[in-house]
């Protein structure tokens, strides 16, 4: 079977996460770790020490790679390509540098709207970002099925945050400054951005993603003035169009996450806004937006990735309090963020493990209750 070829994939043998996104009934509850390929492992160290980190995610041979990581150490219910979100301001004519030990870096982020002129507006995501969806489509193959394949971008004001802050940054101050110093060129910023994001996120269901997710991890920056006006209309126009450009190319639309890390003000606007998850940080209590959502969206989330340092015997006591809080339908387990580097992997699989055992004895329990 030719493995680079977005068609005659591997029928999907485990569809639990594809089921609770669409707010099917499922038996157990599915359970996937943000950045759960990544330096926690040490087989991605080991890839790491012998590659540039945009090597890797540039060479789809090496991206499929670390993506199938996980997936060969724990009974996980997706996998989710690796990738960076860093890869569209790429796209668009930025220079991103890794720092080792540091991080992300701009030598030219964005200072003042003229600035806005030095970026290639017209991107053509086959071209720039095709990279990606040739790892999609190998991942894909590779997979054989095993479970199903996520594809994701950044959010427009998370990546124009990086694009005027040139990294990460404790206040992401100088993009807060463009917000209220420079609407006009803040909208242009965030229209352009939504422009390709669709695009990318289009380019990755055609090679074959089968869920996306929608990283907003810089919305705690913002408040609920600022996220309705430069973060929300934007978040809407990507589920909507996405869904739309999809079907235009005669294909599936695939279900979509929303995770807008620290917008606990936000979450019944994230539930009407096109998308069928909507993820929550650990600092959202699961009852009170379950409430908030009413049953119209699945939830995706939340234990505290911190929680992954305590024993494996604590690790299934915060899963079983979780699992109550969310209830065993509609929900998709995860972490309340991205995977801290320093975890012990043996601790990851006592996580997924008691998601798997606790949601089937929850589920158990009610079926003879009633
Ligand atoms: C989902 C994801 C991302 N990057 C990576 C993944 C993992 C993909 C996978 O698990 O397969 C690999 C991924 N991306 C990066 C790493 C570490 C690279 C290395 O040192 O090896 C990995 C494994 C580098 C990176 N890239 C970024 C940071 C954060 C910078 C900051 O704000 O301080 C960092 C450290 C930007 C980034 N990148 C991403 C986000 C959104 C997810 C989140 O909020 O955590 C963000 C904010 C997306």
């Amino acid at each position: 079977m030719a493995a680079n070829t977005a068609e005659n994939f591997p029928e999907l043998k485990n569809d639990l996460m594809l089921r609770a996104a669409r707010g099917e009934k499922t038996e157990r509850v599915p359970v996937w770790v943000m950045r759960q390929a990544g330096r926690y492992l040490e087989e991605f160290r080991a890839m790491r020490a012998e590659n540039e980190f945009f090597k890797v995610c540039q060479t789809p041979e090496l991206a499929c790679e670390v993506t199938l990581q996980p997936i060969r150490r724990f009974q996980l219910d997706a996998a989710i390509i690796f990738s960076d979100i860093l890869v569209v301001p790429q796209a668009l004519g930025m220079t991103v540098e890794m720092i080792p030990g540091k991080g992300p870096s701009f030598p030219e982020p964005l200072k003042l709207p003229e600035d806005l002129s030095k970026l290639d507006k017209d991107v053509d995501v086959n071209k720039t970002l095709g990279y990606v969806f040739d790892a999609i489509t190998l991942t894909r193959h590779k997979l054989e099925g095993k479970v199903p394949l996520i594809g994701f971008s950044g959010a427009p004001w998370t990546l124009m945050c990086y694009m005027i802050e040139g990294g990460g940054s404790e206040s992401m101050s100088k993009p807060k400054q463009w917000l209220y110093k420079y609407e006009e060129a803040s909208h242009q910023l965030l229209n352009i951005l939504t422009k390709v994001i669709i695009d990318y996120l289009v380019g990755q269901v055609i090679a074959g993603a089968q869920l996306l997710q929608v990283f907003e991890s810089h919305a705690g920056h913002l408040c609920a003035r600022t996220f309705n006006t430069f973060a929300l209309p934007y978040l809407s126009i990507i589920a909507r169009q996405v869904e739309e450009k999809v079907r235009a190319q005669g294909k599936e639309p695939v279900p979509m996450i929303i995770f807008a890390k620290g917008a606990h003000y936000a979450i019944e606007d994230l539930a009407q806004s096109g998308y069928e998850v909507v993820g929550l940080d650990w600092t959202v209590n699961p009852k009170t937006a379950r409430h908030q959502t009413q049953g119209k969206v699945t939830l995706q989330g939340n234990m505290d990735p911190g929680a992954l340092y305590a024993s494996k015997e604590e690790i299934r006591t915060i899963v079983r309090e979780m699992l109550e809080q969310f209830g065993t339908q509609q929900h998709i387990a995860n972490l309340g963020h991205g995977i801290y580097p320093t975890i012990d992997p043996d601790h990851v699989e006592a996580f997924v493990d008691a998601v798997h055992s606790i949601s089937e004895e929850i589920n158990l329990d009610s079926k003879k209750k009633n």
